[in-house]
């Protein structure tokens, strides 16, 4: 068999003019143009570990989130992936958990795990009219609300409508920078399906539970394409996690057990509504104010 890429490879940051514009990627330009400079700057590292290095170190920053394992060894021999292997949010079920599947064996309990990270992610790129669109109401914290609000019944969008992969969400309040929460097709669809449904649920108002099982498969994520014995255990250089924040999981406010749509039988766990008569703005900074200051090297991607 001829060798097609893929993997934990870094190849993005390698081939950055061409991976970036596969359209399952189009929303990773701003970190492959950050990262880009560390890896000129350190030019003994390889892509493939300054990729799970630095997503290990800057998952740190976000509340409640588990120390990734790091191994470090990855070498830099590879080509450009091609394009059509990484799942969109237009995709169906069975198509994601196919190819979660074939990359690496991983059970559709281990993919529910992995869409943890979307309880720190914002889109950019699903609706180009809104700016880091959040995908739970807390994106700064690594907290099991997106678990929760993904089962809430949608009920509009943060932006415009009727975008490739995108689904109405429970909270889309929109004012100024402080853009509303956008829901994933593929995120609305995994929290109902008979396959993963379960999973999706268990993890609501369980911190450690979804911090242990996401760091599992980030391990088997990390090491794709990889045999782990040439690898070197560099952990210790990832630094300890900011502590999850001491809050149970809640409704935001106005929503209520009255909105779930849950597919699962498993009991629910009982949880409080935040104050509010109105739904609450998403803060667009950490900090809760509505203008920050990010980093953003201009790049090739
Ligand atoms: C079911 C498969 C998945 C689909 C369809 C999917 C889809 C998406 C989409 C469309 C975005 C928004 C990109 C943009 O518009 O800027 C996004 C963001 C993100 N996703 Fe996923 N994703 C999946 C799985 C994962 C996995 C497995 C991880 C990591 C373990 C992950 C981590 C992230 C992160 C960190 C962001 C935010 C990026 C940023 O803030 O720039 N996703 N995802």
């Amino acid at each position: 068999m001829v060798f097609s890429g893929g993997g934990a490879d870094g190849s993005m940051l390698l081939f950055p003019t061409v991976e970036p514009n596969f359209s399952a990627n189009n929303g990773i330009d701003d970190s492959v143009n950050n990262l880009i400079p560390f890896m000129q700057k350190h030019n003994t590292i390889s892509a493939g570990d300054l990729v799970q290095f630095a997503g290990a170190v800057a998952l740190t920053n976000c509340p409640g989130a588990p120390q990734l394992e790091f191994l470090a060894g990855r070498p830099n021999k590879t080509i450009a992936a091609v394009d059509g292997l990484i799942p969109e949010p237009q995709d169906n079920v069975t198509s994601i958990l196919a190819r979660f599947k074939d990359a690496g064996n991983f059970s559709p309990s281990e993919v529910v795990a992995l869409l943890a990270s979307h309880s720190v992610a914002r889109a950019d790129k699903v609706d180009t009219t809104i700016d880091a669109a959040p995908f739970d109401s807390t994106p700064f914290t690594f907290d099991t609300q997106v678990f929760l609000e993904v089962l809430l019944k949608g009920t509009g969008f943060p932006g415009t409508g009727n975008n490739v992969g995108e689904v109405a969400s429970p909270l889309p309040l929109t004012s100024g920078t402080d853009t509303g929460e956008m829901r994933l097709q593929s995120d609305f669809a995994l929290a109902r399906d008979e396959r993963t449904a379960c999973a999706w649920q268990s993890f609501v108002n369980e911190q450690e539970l979804m911090a242990s099982a996401f760091k599992a498969a980030m391990a088997k994520l990390a090491v794709l394409g990889h045999d782990t014995r040439t690898l070197i255990n560099c952990t210790e250089v990832v630094p300890p996690p900011t502590p999850a924040v001491d809050k149970p999981a809640s409704f935001p406010a106005t929503k209520s057990a009255a909105d779930l749509e849950l597919t699962c039988k498993s009991k629910f766990p009982t949880l409080t509504t935040d104050a509010g008569a109105t739904e609450s703005l998403i803060p667009h900074c950490s900090d809760g104010a509505m203008n920050c200051t990010t980093v953003q090297f201009t790049g090739p991607a």
